[in-house]
């Protein structure tokens, strides 16, 4: 049996989230859930219920989803070669339509699946749907130290964003859904272009005016050197640990994402450890916040 005690400090927990819960009601928050966060089956179903706790509590979450190590399991078994150059995947017309078929296809459907088992109702789209996302290729700059200078290299099919239309996304909103979105987005010509997740969430964020946007990933948040966790970011703090080599691979997309949506008006970006169950409903209903959080 729950003693009295037990009872009243749960009670509390709830009375903690209060004022979290009355000031962002009505607001935008674009959750990106990183493919390395998806691992455990049990972390992903938690992941779900926080999506639907939001939902029940008045705010409006829009999921943008990766899967970058599943696009990679796929990729292996069929015998295709893929590397990355800062963080981003080199892209033929082949991988990005395995990526699509694993972004779009397998992934976006277990979310929608794991929303509706935790007592939501998602919609699976990418940025094909609606014309949600009208991307251009990604015109990419390598930074080579030696001479001090920049050179273009050739990303094949990866692309940026460079229109959102938000209509299809209010829609499924105001029928009371949750959007969740693959990072896949439609050229000037018809083509299929990866974008990386960050990227896409970042986009859809400033596009959404959101108030916040989160980025789950694998890590506690931005290490030092020592890996210490850095827990308040300031563009200048950004550029200075790009420079000294403290902020590599993946987290580098993260952080110009970051750093353009704040830049964009999202109020502030967090990155914040995916792998801990309950992560999202953590940093937003409690005080001590958890990641590293971006702002101007
Ligand atoms: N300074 C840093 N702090 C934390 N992680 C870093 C840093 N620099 C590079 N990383 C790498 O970035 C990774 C997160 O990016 P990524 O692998 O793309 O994750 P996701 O799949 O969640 O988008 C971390 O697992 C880590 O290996
Ligand atoms: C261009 C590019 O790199 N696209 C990514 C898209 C998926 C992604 O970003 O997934 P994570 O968030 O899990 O890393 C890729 O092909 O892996």
């Amino acid at each position: 049996m729950t003693d009295a005690a037990t009872l009243i400090s749960r009670a509390e927990i709830l009375i903690e989230a209060l004022p979290y819960m009355q000031r962002y009601a009505g607001q935008t928050f674009v959750v990106k859930y990183g493919g390395h966060a998806m691992g455990d089956p049990s972390v992903a179903a938690s992941f779900a219920e926080d999506i639907v706790l939001l939902k029940a509590v008045g705010i409006n979450p829009v999921v943008v989803h990766g899967g970058g190590p599943q696009i990679g399991s796929m990729l292996k078994k069929l015998g295709v070669q893929s590397e990355f150059v800062d963080g981003l995947r080199v892209t033929d017309e082949q991988t990005a339509d395995i990526a699509e078929m694993v972004l779009s296809g397998a992934i976006n459907k277990e979310l929608v699946a794991a929303i509706g088992q935790a007592g939501g109702r998602a919609v699976g789209i990418s940025g094909k749907d609606g014309g949600l996302v009208r991307a251009q290729k990604l015109e990419h700059y390598v930074y080579n130290a030696d001479q001090d200078e920049e050179t273009l290299v050739d990303l094949g099919f990866v692309g940026v964003p460079v229109a959102v239309d938000s209509k299809l996304i209010e829609h499924i909103e105001a029928a009371g859904m949750i959007p969740v979105i693959a990072p896949i987005g439609l050229g000037p010509n018809g083509e299929t272009y990866n974008i990386n997740a960050d990227t896409m969430a970042g986009s859809i964020a400033a596009a959404l005016n959101a108030a916040r946007l989160f980025l789950l990933t694998d890590v506690a948040g931005v290490l030092d050197k020592q890996g210490e966790l850095l827990t308040d970011l300031r563009p200048a703090d950004i550029a200075r640990l790009r420079e000294d080599g403290t902020i590599k691979g993946g987290m580098i997309p993260k952080l110009e994402t970051c750093l353009h949506a704040v830049g964009q008006g999202v109020d502030a970006a967090v990155i914040l450890d995916g792998r801990v169950p309950h992560a999202v409903l953590l940093e937003i209903f409690t005080k001590a916040g958890v990641g590293t959080l971006v702002r101007v």
